[in-house]
């Protein structure tokens, strides 16, 4: 079973008009509420992928409400933490450019933090734990961190979709794999790169921390899959970007997804990188006729 972890999940007020005048009102008449999270995303790509798994995570308020309702019109299995305060909304203002407002989110007690680590006693061999996404205010900096050792002593794996410290941190405990961006791979090492080499030195230097596979995805451009003895390329489909918001959560949930029913790292890429770049070319998050059509198009080369 793969469990998906959005420990601030939101709703996505997705906004669309052509253009945004700054200091003006500005009205859309295409406006909706799309249950969002990078753990949420994951578990739609799966369900479309029809890979078991359930979404954990806190809830709370009129919003939360909204979340789950949606998740269960989507049959997306759920089992999150009711909490007392409000699920936050993220505002995606898609208009000349793509715009994005991420709250901080809802308070978390440590009564809240306790009924979410129980979940974890449900851990068996053989799971799959992603962890994707801000951590609410009130979870301590290291919250992902503080979850690895339950996890790996059920014998499950873990991913975790993260960035700065809070990713570096979690290296020590092998994640399957983790998905920096090229921009936040650079971060990570406080550097910026002037050739795909310098990239993939850093990607390596992952690898030797801890991480067992390393994406590295870069948009339209494509991505890279480093392996601890192979190296593979593939590009970027070809299509109409109308809405990048989640395309690094359906990678992540094409590759987690296709590695547990296969174990081929290479196979599971070709199928996080058509998934990410289905979920690009669509409003919302993919579905699987549209992860079908742009499967074709990738194609990924061994490089070493
Ligand atoms: N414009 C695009 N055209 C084709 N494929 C795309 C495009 N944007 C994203 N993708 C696909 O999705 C994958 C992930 O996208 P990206 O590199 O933007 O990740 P990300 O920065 O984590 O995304 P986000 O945070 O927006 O979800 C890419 O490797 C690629 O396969
Ligand atoms: O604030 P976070 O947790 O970093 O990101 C949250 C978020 O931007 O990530 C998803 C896209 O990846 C959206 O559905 C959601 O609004």
């Amino acid at each position: 079973m793969i469990y998906t972890v959005t420990v601030n999940p939101a709703l996505d007020y997705v906004i669309q008009l052509e253009k945004v005048n700054g200091g003006e009102v500005n009205r859309s008449n295409n406006c909706s509420f799309l249950a969002g999270g990078k753990g949420i995303n994951v578990s739609q790509i799966l369900n479309q992928l029809k890979i078991d798994n359930t979404a954990w995570g806190f809830v709370g308020g009129f919003t939360g409400k909204e979340l789950v309702q949606q998740l269960n019109q989507r049959r997306i299995v759920n089992d999150f933490v009711t909490i007392s305060d409000v699920t936050r909304v993220n505002v995606k203002i898609h208009a000349e450019q793509e715009t994005e407002i991420n709250a901080a989110g809802p308070k978390i007690t440590a009564q809240e933090i306790t009924a979410f680590k129980d979940r974890l006693s449900d851990l068996k061999q053989g799971d799959v734990v992603v962890l994707s996404g801000s951590l609410a205010p009130g979870l301590p900096r290291d919250f992902y961190k503080q979850l690895l050792p339950t996890i790996k002593a059920a014998g499950a794996e873990f991913v975790v979709d993260t960035t700065g410290a809070a990713l570096l941190d979690t290296l020590e405990y092998k994640p399957l794999v983790i998905k920096p961006n090229h921009h936040e791979l650079a971060d990570l090492f406080n550097t910026s790169f002037n050739s795909d080499e310098e990239m993939l030195t850093c990607a390596h230097k992952l690898l030797e921390m801890g991480a067992q596979n390393v994406m590295v995805s870069m948009a339209g451009k494509g991505g890279y899959l480093i392996t601890h003895d192979r190296f593979y390329h593939a590009k970027g489909a070809v299509g109409t970007a109308i809405n990048s918001v989640g395309a690094g959560d359906s990678m992540i949930a094409g590759f987690v997804g296709t590695y547990v029913q296969t174990g081929d790292p290479a196979e599971s890429f070709r199928i996080g990188m058509a998934c990410g770049a289905a979920t690009a070319f669509t409003k919302d998050i993919a579905v699987k006729s549209q992860i079908d059509a742009v499967l074709p198009q990738i194609k990924v080369e061994q490089i070493s």
